[in-house]
């Protein structure tokens, strides 16, 4: 693994708001087959640098490479069809059509086949039972002609996994994919990430407050405070470090323990 190349990486990443450095010279790579957790306290940076990797931010210095290819001018979606995949804390979902429906969409935009008229409605069975096999994974089967507005919010969260999945991306980014779930949903989520993990041919990046969570999925935790990379490593190890320890203690009392 350590003679791979990375996935992805990023090069003294950072944005600048006025004279705040959200995100301050981050520079790390991820390898196929990994599990990354970013944590940090609240105003740390996480969600920023997010922002920075999938194209919501343009960075004020520094580069975002995908296989070595510089990404960091393009746009989110050109980021997107090159393989970066996020979930987007709802803000993708059509509230207006059904569950199957936002999945079939997701699954059709990936299905690029040529316009013969016998092969469209083969095309389209293919694309519906794909979409209904997603739903399947994500434990919404049942839900299928719902309307997403009608839909619990842990459900939507759910449908967000499998728009994700439906598009096929190399690098799978969650942040905080549990916020808002109940105890009982938390476990469909969190298998999902585990066997999205299991299967080693993806570069996984989660942002995460429950260091229980943190503790059984991550191969790595990287730590960012006020903006900087401040620890990056084994789980076990950066948990103990004194920097993780004070900058927790310092924002989040007790979570770090
Ligand atoms: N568009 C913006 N303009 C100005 N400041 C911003 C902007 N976006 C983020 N910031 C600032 O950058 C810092 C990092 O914010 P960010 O949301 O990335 O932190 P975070 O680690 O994700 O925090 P949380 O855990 O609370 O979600 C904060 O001080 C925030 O106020």
């Amino acid at each position: 693994m350590a003679f791979e190349q990375p996935v992805l990486e990023t090069r003294n990443l950072s944005i600048h708001f006025g004279g705040h450095k959200a995100v301050n010279d981050v520079s790390c790579q991820f390898h196929r087959g990994t599990l990354t957790t970013i944590v940090g306290p609240n105003g740390a940076g996480k969600t920023t640098w997010f922002n920075l990797l999938s194209g919501q931010l343009r960075a004020s210095h520094g580069k975002v490479l995908l296989h070595g290819e510089d990404l960091t001018s393009m746009s989110a979606s050109a980021r997107a069809d090159k393989g970066l995949g996020r979930a987007f804390q709802l803000t993708n979902l059509f509230p207006g059509l059904s569950a199957l429906e936002n999945v079939r969409l997701a699954v059709a935009s990936q299905h690029h086949t040529g316009h013969v008229f016998w092969q469209v409605s083969a095309r389209r069975r293919d694309i519906a039972d794909r979409a209904y096999e997603l739903l399947q994974t994500v434990s919404l089967a049942h839900r299928a002609d719902n309307l997403v507005a009608n839909l619990p919010h842990g459900d939507q969260r759910k449908l967000e996994v499998a728009l994700l999945l439906a598009l096929e991306p190399e690098v799978f980014m969650f942040d905080e994919p549990t916020a808002g779930m109940s105890v009982d949903e938390v476990p469909v989520i969190l298998e999902l990430i585990a066997e999205i993990k299991a299967r080693k041919d993806k570069v996984v990046l989660l942002v995460e407050h429950k260091m229980d969570v943190v503790r059984s999925l991550s191969d790595r935790i990287v730590v960012l405070h006020n903006g900087e990379l401040v620890a990056d490593g084994e789980p076990a190890e950066v948990i103990a470090s004194p920097v993780v320890q004070e900058a927790y203690l310092g924002a989040t009392q007790g979570e770090a323990s």
